[in-house]
């Protein structure tokens, strides 16, 4: 039995006391983490006086007028992009190369579309990250401004949706499959404008200037293109890229059998047109489209949200999503598909660590 009365050690006290205080600080250190993070989030972007105290940075920014300035942005950049080709005067150089070594053009269609694009966007929402495929002199501005008009068939599909400004990553391509634009191959190319919100792809536009179309889609809100009435999944047609194919026929051939037709095409907006019901002559159809190289995320963004915005899906070959925010690049390859059971398309992908990448 234990005796009644209970003598403390002073040792066995100091051991308590500090045991005491270690939850006290595990329970509190939870709370102070958390108003340092708020207090963190309510400062003014870039430090400037501009924000009131205690508001988020940028406001907020509604994801409708951001869709109608994006349709605008892709439609003026087109402009230019066809003002150039059919003057002629593109005036093609190789900006680098790509790390499997194709040379990657420049042209004068890319950066005045580019200083188009950036500068309408940018004056609409000065306050919103944008990131595009091409530097933006600023010493050649261009003196924009947008009448915040929202085009009929937006205001009738889509309703007026508020985020915080800084959730929000908006990424141009001002001239899809500049490869092929340079060789006048006109029917791949595109421009593009994606809006990704805490990096999820939440509205894309694909713009074809050569023929004046335009598809848009919003995620959880409307579009003005859809999906075709059927795919072939058994034997799929597969689109891919042309000019940075990499493996990827090798890849599809292993996955779908020799007998896959495969449709080598320039552009990524162009191949994710090509998953859709798209009126236009020079459209081809296509049911998956893979990519096994290096891509940059102004290229696949737009097609990524349109996907999603009807549906279907565009992952890395190995199924996992893509984020649109930080890095530009996109390391793991990708496969799109709509209506169809796209984690099966993953798991009948051969040995991806020695195919993508390459
Ligand atoms: N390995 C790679 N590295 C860098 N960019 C790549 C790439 N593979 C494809 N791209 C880019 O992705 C877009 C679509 O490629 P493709 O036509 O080959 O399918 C093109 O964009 P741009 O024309 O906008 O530069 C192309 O340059
Ligand atoms: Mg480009």
């Amino acid at each position: 039995m234990a005796p009644m009365g209970i003598r403390l050690s002073p040792l066995g006290m100091a051991v308590f006391c500090l045991l005491g205080l270690g939850v006290l600080y595990h329970l509190y250190s939870g709370f102070l983490a958390g108003r340092f993070a708020f207090f963190m989030l309510s400062e003014p972007a870039g430090g400037g006086p501009e924000a009131p105290h205690g508001s988020a940075p940028g406001g907020a920014v509604d994801l409708r007028e951001l869709l109608a300035v994006s349709v605008l942005a892709a439609v003026r950049g087109g402009e230019e992009v066809k003002r150039v080709r059919e003057g002629n005067v593109l005036n093609a150089k190789a900006k680098g190369k790509t790390r499997e070594g194709a040379e990657e053009q420049l042209t004068t269609g890319d950066l005045l579309s580019n200083r188009r694009m950036f500068y309408l966007l940018k004056a609409a929402f000065p306050a919103v990250q944008i990131n595009s495929e091409e530097r933006v002199d600023t010493a050649d501005q261009e003196t924009v401004s947008w009448d915040r008009s929202i085009p009929e068939d937006i205001k009738q599909k889509i309703q007026p949706q508020e985020v915080p400004a800084e959730s929000v990553t908006v990424w141009i391509d001002p001239l899809d499959a500049t490869q092929e634009y340079t060789e006048d191959l006109r029917q791949y190319v595109t421009t593009m404008v994606c809006v990704a919100v805490n990096g999820k792809p939440v509205i894309g536009v694909i713009h074809k200037p050569f023929s004046s179309y335009t598809a848009w889609a919003m995620v959880d809100g409307g579009s003005n293109v859809k999906a075709r009435s059927s795919y072939n999944e058994k034997t799929p047609r597969i689109i891919v890229s042309r000019s940075h194919a990499g493996k990827v026929e090798q890849v599809a051939r292993q996955t779908f059998g020799n007998k896959t037709v495969i449709i080598p095409a320039g552009g990524a907006g162009y191949k994710v047109l090509a998953l859709l019901d798209v009126p236009e002559k020079n459209q081809e159809e296509a049911d998956v489209y893979i990519h096994v190289t290096y891509i940059k995320k102004w290229d696949i963004c737009a097609g990524n949200a349109v996907l999603r915005a009807l549906g279907g899906h565009m992952t890395t070959l190995t199924g996992e999503e893509i984020s649109y925010t930080g890095s530009d690049g996109n390391e793991g390859g990708l496969i799109a598909s709509i209506n169809m059971n796209h984690k099966a398309l993953i798991e009948k992908l051969p040995d991806l660590e020695k195919t993508s990448h390459k």
